[in-house]
């Protein structure tokens, strides 16, 4: 089926590329086809096909080429041509298993200094201040900090574990901008100061399939906190 010739106003295809950010660095990987950007550095993606969002496209791509599971947050600002398609670009972070090049011939971390050490596809280029500044806005230590459980028990349990321990701590669904609504939504344990983000973390440690949300990938859409969360009690 012709999908641009069915679209009164089709506009230029999208190729989605994932800035997967990691302690302070984001991931740049190689290329090596087609000739006239092998050796080219890029963020791993590809074309979004018809009927996928971007976000799902960027976690399909990741898979095929690095072989580990991401989740996708925002997009950046702007998009650049890139021949008959445009370049969007989105935030992720990896969350099962470690990057491995198979399409790529390397794979390197950078932090925000680094940035330039490396030549990048010309459409990547515009991104990078952005990417920039995102890795060197790390969190101070008011800032809340969320755990994303994919079992509600899991999430219900450290939550409790929490509460009996004296911290305050919340209960929400995971939402992500231009997605609807699902039962099927992740669940989030939010706490909001340094020492209950500590005792969060080391509960997260121990659980499959929960993991710190970085605040930078977080949802764009975050969940409200329960409105009778209990208060923190007071700890010798
Ligand atoms: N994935 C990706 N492609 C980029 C970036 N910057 C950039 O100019 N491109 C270009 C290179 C390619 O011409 C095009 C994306 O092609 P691709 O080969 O990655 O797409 P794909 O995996 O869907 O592959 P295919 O359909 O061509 O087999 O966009 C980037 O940061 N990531």
């Amino acid at each position: 089926m012709d999908h641009e010739r069915d679209d009164p106003t089709p506009g230029p295809r999208t190729v989605v590329g994932v800035a997967l950010l990691r302690a302070g660095r984001v991931l740049a990987a190689r290329r090596t086809a087609p000739a006239a950007a092998a050796g080219g550095w890029e963020f791993p993606g590809g074309k979004v096909e018809p009927g996928e969002s971007e976000a799902e496209a960027a976690r399909r791509e990741v898979v095929e080429e690095l072989g580990c599971e991401v989740v996708v947050g925002h997009r950046l600002d702007g998009e650049v041509p890139v021949g008959a398609f445009v370049l969007r670009v989105h935030v992720g972070e990896i969350v099962a298993g470690e990057p491995v090049a198979t399409e790529h011939d390397q794979l390197m971390w950078l932090g925000p200094e680094e940035l330039d050490a490396v030549p990048w596809l010309p459409a990547d280029r515009p991104f990078l201040p952005q990417v920039a500044d995102l890795l060197r806005r790390r969190p101070d230590g008011d800032d809340p900090v969320e755990a994303h459980f994919d079992e509600g028990e899991d999430a219900e349990a450290v939550l409790a574990t929490l509460h009996g321990e004296g911290y305050e701590a919340y209960l929400g669904r995971e939402g992500f901008a231009g997605e609807d609504d699902s039962e099927d939504r992740a669940w989030l344990v939010r706490v909001e100061d340094a020492a209950a983000a500590e005792r969060l973390e080391a509960l997260v440690a121990e659980v499959d399939l929960a993991w710190i949300v970085d605040p930078v990938v977080a949802p764009a859409v975050p969940p409200p906190p329960l409105p009778s969360g209990p208060k923190r009690l007071k700890r010798e």
